[in-house]
């Protein structure tokens, strides 16, 4: 019988504390809290003066009583309500100066550790973006970290006062009466076993219930930012049910938790009665058996003692079962700040080399996905200052090339190099400077059209601005729209004036790489042509590599590759591959045919 049972207390008792909660708090203390520390001595202070009020309270009590009991001055009883009154505007002064002093502390830690989670975030690999879910990003940088400074910061204060009040008063009583306070503490036990259960309950449904919320911000951007989509399929009462669902499923584990949580305070109120009705019937016994030097006098200090007990104790309760959700607070934010990026700079990375050197991959292989190998061997060519062109079937790879020359994602075999040199010895930052992008998902932000445009290089002139929104065929438009803001993700836009604006960012960045993902594909046929033009003066003396769908548009380039299902099929100048009448040669005739 007593096996399992010592088994099971075991289990419970690492539910407390798990070592990664441990690890986790020691983390948040020498990162966040050890540069405060004289500050956190103070609030100690503060709040072991809240404590001692207590006990002075009690001991002037007792002597109050006396005065009446036995001598029955009515000015010593005057000077006994005059100091107790003092003593209170005192702890009012005290827990109005503690809690500012918290709430300071716990502000400046949380901002500490929210930029922390800001940098951290912005160097992870965008395929952790592409794993992660909004939900789970705004959960961390806003809710969890607002939970967090409510943990460090007034709550974690107010238990400290708590445990500091029941450590000073408890010494009193001690002092006082040891045999009844022993008769008092009995119950102990029963305490602690009541919090172990409650805490491991806790952190089983704020695990869940942390999720569910991240699930529901989740739901909420997907559904904002596809409202188009479901307003024209009809499907708003599918999203509201969906929404629902996921509100309800919040509410059920927000009521549970609150529930396991409310568990903690009764159990003391319940231990508590226990312990009146122990003192009171020790106590009187005492008063009345003539053996003890005990008085009615100390017997009701010392109810008043357990009285003054009994709220912290409840609080500090309390406390711990909170405590208990922010550690699953806690452990999400180190969570994100264990992610490590996978690219970044290698030790001696340089930032020497020539962007306008020939790009290639040499036996490139790569997967998104471990099991669906997209390259296996892919060697290509795109010679610096020249114009190369990739086209082929969708979900060839095409874009894919060109995100493994940007490091956007790395290779897993083979390399690729510019000018001789293998991308991953360069520096991620001077790599990318080499290239300016129009890329298939174009992010305008909720700004003019101007500040969108200068967006790539926020240091460009006036003049240089104007220049690429001319060059781009936007400038009448931004010149109508002023200062006004292009809506949520550019939503006043067409998607070829949203293309043109990244056009117009390619311009003015001016870097020697010059990669054109369907750069063009929105745009009616006059104002591509022209575009067109003038991204072939861009393209002049740089390296252009661009990926189309229309042919017509890759006519020009110098080299053009024909992929296939990750790989190469053939590949040549335009003439070359329309002499050699493979793929290129048909889908060239079937859209002159279809587009004239
Ligand atoms: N982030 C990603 N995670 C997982 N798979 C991806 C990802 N991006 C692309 N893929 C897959 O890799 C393959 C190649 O995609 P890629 O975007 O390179 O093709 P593409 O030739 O540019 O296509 P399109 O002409 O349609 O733009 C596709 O099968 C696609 O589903």
């Amino acid at each position: 019988m007593k096996l399992p049972f010592a088994r099971r207390t075991a289990r419970t008792r690492q539910a407390l504390f798990r070592p990664v909660d441990r690890e986790n708090l020691r983390w948040l203390w020498t990162r966040y809290l050890r540069t405060r520390a004289p500050w956190l001595l103070l609030v100690l202070l503060l709040i072991a003066g809240q404590g001692l009020v207590y006990q002075q309270f009690l001991s002037l009590t007792e002597n109050g009583l006396r005065v009446i009991f036995e001598e029955g001055a009515v000015t010593q009883l005057a000077r006994v309500c005059v100091l107790v009154f003092v003593l209170f505007v005192l702890r009012g002064v005290l827990s109005y100066v503690t809690p500012r002093l918290t709430a300071w502390l716990a502000a400046n830690a949380v901002l500490a550790i929210r930029k922390d989670l800001i940098a951290h975030l912005l160097t992870l690999d965008l395929s952790w973006f592409e794993r992660t879910t909004t939900g789970e990003i705004i959960l961390r940088l806003v809710n969890q970290a607002e939970g967090m400074a409510r943990f460090i910061g007034q709550s974690t204060a107010n238990a400290v006062r708590d445990a500091v009040t029941i450590v000073i008063v408890s010494g009193y009583l001690i002092w006082k009466a040891p045999v009844l306070f022993t008769v008092a503490i009995v119950v102990i036990p029963v305490i602690v076993l009541v919090m172990q259960f409650v805490s491991h309950r806790i952190k089983a449904i704020q695990t869940r219930a942390q999720a569910a919320l991240g699930d529901y911000m989740t739901d909420i951007e997907e559904m904002s930012n596809g409202m188009r989509t479901v307003k024209i399929a009809g499907q708003e009462d599918r999203e509201r049910d969906r929404l629902f669902a996921a509100s309800t499923g919040i509410r059920d584990l927000a009521v549970r938790l609150q529930a396991t949580q409310a568990l903690a305070m009764p159990s003391i109120d319940m231990v508590s009665a226990f312990v009146f009705v122990l003192v009171i019937g020790g106590g009187g016994y005492m008063v009345i058996s003539p053996e003890y030097a005990f008085d009615a006098a100390d017997l009701i200090t010392f109810l008043l003692g357990l009285v003054i007990l009994f709220d912290p104790l409840r609080l500090l309760a309390g406390y711990f079962a909170q405590l208990q959700s922010s550690m699953i607070l806690l452990d999400g934010l180190r969570s994100l700040l264990r992610e490590t990026p996978t690219i970044a700079d290698r030790p001696g990375a340089t930032d020497r080399f020539d962007p306008a050197g020939d790009i290639r991959l040499e036996g490139v292989g790569f997967a998104y996905d471990p099991e669906h190998s997209l390259f296996d061997d892919l060697d290509m060519v795109m010679p610096g200052g020249r114009t190369t062109a990739i086209v082929g079937a969708t979900g060839s790879g095409k874009t894919t090339v060109l995100s493994l020359m940007t490091r956007l994602y790395e290779t897993q075999a083979g390399r690729v190099t510019i000018d001789g040199i293998d991308i991953r010895d360069i520096r991620v930052r001077a790599l990318r400077d080499a290239f300016s992008v129009v890329a298939q998902d174009i992010v305008i932000f909720n700004a003019s059209i101007w500040e969108n445009i200068r967006y790539v290089r926020p240091d460009a002139t006036d003049a240089e601005i104007r220049a690429a929104a001319e060059a781009a065929e936007i400038a009448e438009l931004m010149d109508r729209r002023g200062d006004a803001p292009l809506g949520p993700k550019g939503s006043q836009l067409s998607g070829g004036q949203k293309q043109r604006i990244a056009i117009a960012r390619a311009f003015l960045r001016q870097a020697p790489i010059v990669l054109l993902d369907e750069a063009t594909s929105a745009l009616d046929q006059r104002t591509e042509e022209k575009v067109q033009t003038a991204l072939r003066r861009l393209g002049q003396g740089r390296t252009t590599i661009m990926v189309a769908h229309r042919l017509s548009s890759v006519v020009g380039a110098d080299h053009i590759y024909v992929m296939d299902a990750g790989r190469i099929i053939e590949e040549g100048p335009h003439e070359a591959l329309m002499a050699a009448e493979g793929l290129y040669a048909a889908m060239f005739r079937s859209q002159k045919q279809s587009y004239g």
